[in-house]
């Protein structure tokens, strides 16, 4: 069922658009919203979030019309802003009360069962006496985290939640929000495909304020079906072959480089066609070179 629906927004930042004619419709689970840098991403997360007011357009979320609704909209929403900020005086602890009287969490008792699960969920628990200034980055993420999900919000809004978390820190918030995307809806705004690839089953890709594609995960890899070529180039021509070819991503096995590239067409009479992932049909998507 459509949880999130979305029909002919538009935003302009003082007339210059950053978001044209987005359509989108987003379902209970885990959405990747996908993009390169200045795509509108998180234009479109702050509009969703009741930040930012919009020039055109129909939004839906959880039947609530949100140009008229936004108090009940606030009421549903968990948001994890791209640059998370905390007061640094404040003890994670401290902050995650804070944060939770602020959304309504008035009984201390039920307020601290879920401040001492979620420290406990982002790994928070040793550490949530000492001053957030104290913090690392991957902490204060972490923090930000926790703080998006206080209140039991129905409606999720994680912009580059896992940016600068280690690896063992991203498989631990994967599982958090695995555990969630049964029975709420969450949208999580990111560069890295890995963290959607294990994780989501349907993903937009914004590119210059427009949705180049919205799907399943798996039909985002398949944009890319018959244009991903693996060449073996030796490495004293692997500047000049940098510049020939459209390169996805390269690794080295001996005196040669492997490049993995994309083109509609055989790049060269010994590469050998392979099998998109979801990366490569991203790369696909934004490059314009579709099945
Ligand atoms: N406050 C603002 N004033 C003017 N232009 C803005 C403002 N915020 C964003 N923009 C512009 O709107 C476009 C979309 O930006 P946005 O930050 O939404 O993209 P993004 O996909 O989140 O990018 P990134 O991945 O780099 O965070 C960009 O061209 C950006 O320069």
């Amino acid at each position: 069922m459509c949880m999130v629906k979305i029909d002919g927004l538009n935003k302009a930042y003082r007339s210059v658009p950053a978001l044209s004619d987005i359509h989108l419709q987003i379902e209970t689970g885990l959405f990747g919203l996908l993009g390169p840098n200045g795509a509108g991403k998180t234009t479109l997360m702050k509009i969703l979030s009741t930040i930012l007011p919009y020039e055109e357009g129909q939004v839906t979320i959880y039947d609530l019309d949100l140009a008229k609704q936004g108090d009940k909209v606030r009421g549903l929403l968990g948001y994890l802003p791209q640059h998370f900020h905390a007061p640094p005086q404040f003890t994670g602890r401290e902050f995650l009360h804070y944060a939770g009287s602020m959304k309504g969490l008035t009984n201390h008792r039920e307020r601290s069962e879920q401040v001492e699960r979620l420290l406990d969920e982002v790994n928070l628990l040793p550490h949530a006496d000492k001053k957030i200034k104290s913090f690392s980055g991957g902490m204060t993420r972490r923090l930000g985290i926790a703080q998006a999900l206080l209140g039991k919000p129905k409606f999720i809004m994680l912009d580059e939640p896992t940016a600068g978390l280690d690896p063992s820190e991203r498989i631990r918030f994967r599982n958090v929000i695995e555990k969630l995307s049964k029975d709420h809806t969450i949208i999580l705004s990111t560069h890295i495909i890995s963290d959607i690839e294990s994780s989501c089953e349907k993903a937009a890709v914004l590119n210059k304020g427009q949705v180049l594609y919205q799907g399943t995960t798996a039909g985002l890899a398949q944009k890319a079906a018959g244009c991903i070529w693996e060449l073996q180039v030796p490495y004293a021509n692997y500047d000049k072959a940098e510049k020939e070819y459209a390169i996805i991503s390269s690794r080295r096995e001996m005196n040669h480089a492997v490049f993995r590239v994309i083109a509609k067409e055989p790049p060269h009479v010994h590469a050998t066609a392979v099998q998109p992932t979801i990366e490569d049909g991203y790369m696909a998507v934004i490059n314009g070179v579709t099945a």
